[in-house]
């Protein structure tokens, strides 16, 4: 009776473990038909130029890098009739205001001006640095772009035109221009890949994927769910900012391009950490994902399959396990390729082993998103309660001095 039970309990678990591994497989597939589809498609027909509506830029900015000024010297440059740039640093021993008076001054015919000083209007920093940009904003459209971003000529037009009448946010998927060194290409690996799979495939079929790096929304649709203001009990505003332009009854759709960051900063250490708070954000936003993220991992879900075709039937779990891989391997490259629309800027080697080691250490990530009992996000401390609000932690010392109400 017990050998029954534990045999059709197997049985039940392998057949729920082959579904998922076909699941998965349609992430794939979908990711890539929907790249190939969507991204760096011609815009047509193109807006004349004195149609486009007037777009304010905010930029908030902590500290330097490398790349900091030519990234922000893109946006000067664009290719757009009527628009504002709006840069805002939390204090004013902040170095990044050499650098934005120094292009100011270079590019006087551009509308752009700089805030100094944090509004406190909740836990969330980047909201508190942004916000009192956004109350000054010119105009009805908003694009909040991160610190790293740098921009081609047309970005700023190609957002503006996926903004149609039923559309409230735009967001652009997260992928990086390529860099030198090891470092850089692992997160364009893995920006190009995991990340690329899931934003895309996410997109097609409307399950909220929204990342806050590069995006464009209607602030008559914010100003509906509260303003700014209300998402600054979240860290993940960007995601909370898009259920609710949503349950406007308003699109969120993805640009044609995407967000290429840039910063100078290529630490593989850094990158982790930025993805061990993205896992933790995750975690207590959306619970479920704590069970299916890890199943969308190669490694894991090659693991198991081999195991439940095996027993279901019959099949060599390393020759399943290997051709697993290799199909994963080769649709990764497939969608790669699609996201950077042309071949690898780098070597094919480069390329395995920054995929290799990405799928190796993802489940390591994922674990220590479940460990850490806290979230660092710059400089600052957060407790991050399920549901995604935050509590402050630590607050800064330079803030107590420029907090003004
Ligand atoms: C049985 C196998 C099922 C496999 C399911 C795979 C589920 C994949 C789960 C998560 C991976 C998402 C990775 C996207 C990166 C998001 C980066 C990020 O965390 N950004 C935060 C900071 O900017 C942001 O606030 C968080 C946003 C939440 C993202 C939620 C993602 C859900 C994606 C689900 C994709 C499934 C698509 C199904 C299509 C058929
Ligand atoms: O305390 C802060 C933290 C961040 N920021 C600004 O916020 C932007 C994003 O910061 P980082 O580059 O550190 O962080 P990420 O790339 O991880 O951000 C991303 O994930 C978390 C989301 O809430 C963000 O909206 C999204 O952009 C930068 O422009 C940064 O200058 C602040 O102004 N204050």
């Amino acid at each position: 009776m017990t050998v029954e039970f534990v045999f059709v309990g197997a049985t039940l678990l392998a057949v729920a473990i082959i579904i998922g591994w076909f699941v998965s497989w349609s992430i794939h597939i979908v990711s890539i038909c929907f790249g190939l589809h969507h991204l760096y498609k011609k815009l047509e027909p193109m807006i004349p130029a004195e149609e486009l509506p007037g777009v304010s830029i905010i930029k908030p900015l902590i500290g330097v890098d490398t790349n900091l000024k030519s990234n922000l010297e893109t946006f000067f440059t664009q290719k757009y009739p009527n628009y504002e740039i709006l840069f805002s640093v939390p204090d004013d021993n902040d170095p990044a205001i050499l650098v934005v008076k120094s292009l100011i001054e270079s590019y006087p015919k551009v509308d752009a001006k700089l805030f100094i000083g944090l509004r406190n209007v909740g836990p969330n920093g980047k909201i508190n640095n942004m916000i009192r940009a956004y109350e000054a904003a010119k105009y009805d459209n908003i694009v909040i772009s991160d610190t790293g971003i740098k921009m081609t000529i047309t970005t700023l037009s190609e957002m503006v035109h996926c903004l149609k009448p039923d559309v409230g946010l735009v967001i652009q998927m997260p992928y990086c221009a390529t860099r030198k060194g090891f470092g850089a290409i692992y997160q364009q690996v893995y920006f190009g890949t995991m990340q690329a799979r899931n934003c895309l495939s996410a997109n097609a079929v409307g399950v909220n994927c929204s990342t806050g790096m590069s995006s464009l929304l209607r602030r008559d649709v914010l100003e509906t769910v509260g303003g700014l203001q209300a998402f600054s009990k979240y860290l993940a505003e960007d995601h909370f900012i898009a259920k609710a332009i949503r349950s406007q009854g308003y699109k969120v759709v993805l640009a044609t391009t995407p967000a290429l960051q840039n910063s100078g900063n290529c630490s593989i250490t850094e990158f982790h950490k930025r993805l061990v708070r993205w896992a933790q954000l995750r975690i207590s936003m959306l619970p479920l994902l704590i069970f299916f993220e890890p199943l969308g991992e190669c490694f894991l879900l090659g693991g198991i399959t081999s195991w439940a075709a095996n027993f279901l039937f019959d099949i060599s779990p390393l020759a399943f396990f290997l051709s697993h891989l290799l199909l994963w391997f080769l649709c990764d490259y497939i969608l790669f390729r699609i996201v950077e629309n042309g071949p690898l800027p780098f070597s094919k080697f480069e390329f395995l082993v920054a995929w290799l080691l990405r799928e190796m250490l993802s489940p390591y990530i994922i674990l220590l998103g479940h460990l850490q009992d806290h979230v660092v996000w710059r400089n600052r401390k957060y407790k991050l309660k399920w549901g995604g609000e935050i509590e402050l932690k630590v607050l800064p010392n330079l803030e107590l001095v420029n907090v003004s109400m």
